[in-house]
């Protein structure tokens, strides 16, 4: 395994650890695979399903021998995230309008959120460097991920959280974790300036998705979903954009199953933003060589408020090699998708339901064949936002299906039996 740089090639050890190389591109990790033989690999993933209390029984540390071969089992710090689950409902299904749909409910992983699998590989890497001290800036779900395997791993978190348009459940949950949280005026973009130009003189590893292996651990999840489907995977995979983090991940994961031969063929990348923050979508629509900006990005789906994507050239090249597209959706549209999501029993935070709203919308604009099969990444959980289920239920907005939470004038049988 090595560190590559996307922008001028330059090669460095993985234990001479960088983020950006002197030229100023985002290093990249590069493995040799040619050792490896597909159905060996099978056997050993599906033998290791059964493992209980090691570090196999981690949905990412599953994969070891793809994400991080190197690393000495006495680093690892995991809480068995992943083996999340995998769902078909009818009702989604009937919102898009297709067939088959599949959604991955990263909601379920420890912490509540995909960062999960990227954030056990950062951390045990961090620790095998000898760091004690971790940091991040985030929206709340990649401070609540690493407050959690900070403390596991007995080692300090310090946290950077805009101080509004956040959700204060994460912000709350990362406080209990026993993070030191500073609440800053300004956005995660801000945020990751300041840790860009100032972590490595604080003695803190960073773990924003510029750290390579955070996305390393993410490849994980689209591993699993080809596991749970016995290697073949649906036509699309469509994930929210954010800070492009999983949508490069899920390039890189689906790069390796084709380049190993697990899959015979790649399925596409749909990547979804919210409209009010979707400079990504922007630069693909509109054919731009490059990603402008946005200074002042906003969504309600608070996790997806992010302006200038640091990942944006690896997500390019995702979508580049899996002939991938965008769209952008509103925040009506993302929260009536996430109602029918939670209606499901499935249940997801604002952003996770931009898939849904997206694959919708694509569907609808016959970018997508309705008799094509499809899988949305669910990346947050239900109760990552409550304030956002508040909103959304009360009297006002409640879609007139949905209300069911009856008034009852008197706790009788006859009353009670009238609503039944
Ligand atoms: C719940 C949730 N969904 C989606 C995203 C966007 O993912 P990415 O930043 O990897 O594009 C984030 C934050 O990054 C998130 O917290
Ligand atoms: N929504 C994210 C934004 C941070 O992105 P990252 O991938 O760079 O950590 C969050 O949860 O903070």
């Amino acid at each position: 395994m090595k560190l590559v740089c996307i922008e001028c090639g330059k090669s460095i050890s993985y234990d001479n650890f960088s983020y950006y190389c002197e030229c100023g591109g985002l290093f990249d990790i590069v493995q040799d695979f040619h050792n490896h033989d597909a159905e060996r690999l099978k056997r050993l993933f599906n033998e290791r399903l059964s493992e209980r209390m090691t570090p196999y029984a981690s949905g990412v540390w599953r994969y070891k021998e793809l994400i991080f071969p190197e690393l000495p089992e006495e680093f690892i710090v995991t809480k068995y995230e992943g083996n999340t689950g995998l769902y078909t409902h009818q009702l989604i299904q009937d919102y898009i309008g297709m067939r088959k749909i599949y959604l991955k409910a990263q909601s379920e992983n420890p912490s509540g959120s995909f960062k999960d699998n990227g954030m056990t590989v950062a951390v045990s890497h961090g620790k095998s460097l000898g760091y004690k001290k971790f940091t991040c800036t985030s929206t709340g779900n990649t401070s609540s991920s690493l407050a959690m395997y900070a403390s596991i791993g007995n080692s300090d978190s310090y946290i950077f959280v805009p101080n509004k348009d956040i959700s204060m459940n994460k912000v709350l949950q990362t406080i209990a974790y026993g993070a030191h949280v500073f609440s800053i005026p300004g956005t995660y973009d801000d945020g990751i300036e300041f840790l860009e130009k100032y972590s490595e003189d604080l003695g803190l590893y960073v773990c924003n998705s510029i750290n390579p292996f955070r996305i390393g651990g993410q490849k994980s999840i689209i591993y699993e979903i080809a596991q749970y489907l016995n290697w073949n995977l649906p036509d699309w995979i469509v994930v929210p954009g954010g800070a492009l983090s999983n949508a490069t991940a899920l390039g890189k994961g689906l790069h390796d199953l084709f380049t190993l031969g697990l899959i015979d063929k790649l399925p596409r990348i749909a990547i979804i933003q919210a409209e009010g923050a979707s400079p990504f979508h922007q630069m693909i629509d509109q054919k731009m060589k490059e990603l402008i900006p946005d200074g002042s990005p906003y969504t309600r789906a608070s996790a997806l408020n992010i302006g200038n994507p640091p990942s944006w050239k690896k997500a390019k090249h995702a979508l580049k090699e899996t002939n991938g597209i965008t769209a952008s959706v509103s925040d009506t549209e993302i929260l009536n998708a996430k109602a029918i999501i939670d209606r499901s029993g499935i249940g997801c935070e604002p952003a996770s339901a931009a898939t849904v709203a997206g694959l919708r919308k694509l569907v609808d604009q016959q970018k997508i064949d309705k008799d094509e099969t499809a899988l949305c990444i669910l990346t947050g959980n239900i109760l990552k936002d409550t304030d956002a289920l508040k909103e959304y239920h009360s009297e006002d907005n409640m879609v007139a299906t949905f209300k069911n939470t009856l008034q009852a004038t008197s706790l009788d049988y006859k009353t009670i039996q009238n609503y039944i």
